[in-house]
C-alpha cells in the first residue's frame, strides 16, 4: 500500500448532481488503492481553489479533482501563486473526469468515472504545461487564472454564457450543441487586434479563437486536434469572419477534428497570444468551460509547469 498522502476534492454538484450521486463507488474505489485518502467536498465555486491550498501547504502529495474540467481548472489555481507561478511543483494533481464534459479527460481516451479510478493508481505521473490567462472580469478588475485544458474567445465565450443561463438542464453534449446553435443566431463577429508571439499585430472580425494546451472542449469538440500537453506550446485555431452558415458547418466538422483547412480555418503552434477588442467589440471568454470575464487578454504557457497524473 502507497504511503503518498493524497486529498480529493469533489465537487458534487457536477454534471447536474450526478457526479455528487457517483461518488461514493469512486471513494470506496479509490480508498482501495489509498486507504488514508482525504476527502475534500467542495460547497461553492472557487472553493476547490481554497481546499486544495490548504491540503498542498499541509503536504499533500497530491490533489484528485473529482468533477468537471472547472474542478480540474479550480484545482489547478491552488497550485499557483497570485502570478501563475506553480508554488508545489513536486506535488502532482490527479483528474477523475466525474463532470457534464470530461473535455481535458478526453485526449487521453474516454473513460467512466469508475474506470478512470481503477487505473489512476497505475497511470504515470507526466510533467506538463499550463497556460496563463490574463483578462478582465465581469467586475472590471484584472484577473490572472490558469488553465490546463483550453481557452478560448469569441462566440465560445457566449455558449458558456448561454449553458450557465440555462442552469444545463440536459447536462451533456446535448446540452452545448443546443446552446451553441442559440449563440449561432445571435452571434455578430466582434473586431479585435490579434498577435501571436511577437509577430506582426493582424486586424480581424473574429468569430472564434481557441488556445489548447489539451485538444477537447464544449463537451466533446475536437478543436485543437493538434494540442500537445507537454510540448511548451499551445495550438491555436482561428475563424476569422464567418457567416453564420460555415460557422454551422465548422461545428460538424469539428466534432471529428475535421474543421482545419475548412472555409480558411487557421491552425498555428503559439506560446504567446495577445488580444485587444477594436470599436467597442464584447469579446467573451470561455476558460475550460466558465465564463469568467473577456478581452483585452494575454495567453502564454507555463511549460512543463506541473505534474499531472490522469488515467
Ligand atoms: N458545492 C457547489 N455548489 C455549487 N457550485 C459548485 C459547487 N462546487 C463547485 N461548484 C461550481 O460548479 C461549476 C461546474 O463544475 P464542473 O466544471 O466541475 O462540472 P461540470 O460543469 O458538470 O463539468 P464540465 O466542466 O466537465 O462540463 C464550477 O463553476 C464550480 O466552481
Amino acid at each position: 500500500m502507497s504511503k503518498e498522502r493524497i486529498v480529493a476534492v469533489v465537487n458534487p454538484k457536477a454534471s447536474n448532481g450526478a457526479g455528487g450521486k457517483r461518488w461514493p463507488k469512486l471513494e470506496k474505489a479509490l480508498r482501495e488503492h489509498w486507504p488514508e485518502l482525504e476527502v475534500r467536498m467542495t460547497e461553492r465555486q472557487g472553493h476547490a481553489s481554497t481546499l486544495t491550498a490548504e491540503a498542498l501547504e499541509r503536504g499533500a502529495d497530491m490533489v484528485i479533482a473529482v468533477g468537471g474540467d472547472g474542478t480540474t481548472n479550480e484545482v489547478l489555481g491552488g497550485f499557483l501563486d497570485a502570478e501563475g507561478r506553480n508554488r508545489f511543483p513536486d506535488a502532482c494533481l490527479g483528474v477523475v473526469a466525474n463532470g457534464t464534459g470530461g473535455d481535458f479527460q478526453r485526449m487521453f481516451g474516454a473513460l467512466a468515472p469508475l474506470a478512470q479510478v481503477q487505473r489512476l493508481a497505475a497511470a504515470n505521473i507526466r510533467t506538463v504545461d499550463y497556460g496563463l490567462v490574463r483578462f478582465v472580469d465581469h467586475e472590471g478588475e484584472a484577473r490572472t487564472r490558469a488553465f490546463v485544458n483550453m481557452v478560448s474567445v469569441g462566440i465560445s465565450g457566449l455558449v458558456d454564457a448561454i449553458v450557465n443561463d440555462s442552469g444545463r438542464p440536459l447536462g451533456s453534449t446535448a446540452a452545448y450543441v443546443g446552446a451553441s446553435l442559440e449563440a449561432i443566431s445571435k452571434w455578430r463577429n466582434q473586431p479585435v487586434t490579434l498577435r501571436y508571439d511577437d509577430g506582426d499585430a493582424q486586424e480581424l472580425d473574429l468569430t472564434l479563437l481557441c488556445l489548447g494546451n489539451g485538444q477537447y472542449f464544449g463537451a466533446g469538440m475536437h478543436a485543437c486536434p493538434n494540442a500537445e500537453v507537454d510540448s511548451g506550446q499551445l495550438e491555436a485555431v482561428l475563424l476569422d469572419g464567418f457567416r453564420r452558415r460555415h460557422i454551422v458547418g465548422a461545428l460538424g466538422r469539428c466534432f471529428k477534428g475535421k474543421h482545419i483547412g475548412y472555409r480558411g480555418i487557421e491552425s498555428k503552434t503559439v506560446s504567446k497570444v495577445q488580444i485587444d477588442p477594436r470599436e467597442g467589440a464584447e469579446v467573451l471568454i470561455d476558460l475550460d468551460g466558465e465564463q469568467p470575464g473577456k478581452a483585452p487578454l494575454s495567453v502564454e504557457v507555463v511549460h512543463a509547469g506541473l505534474r499531472l497524473r490522469i488515467a
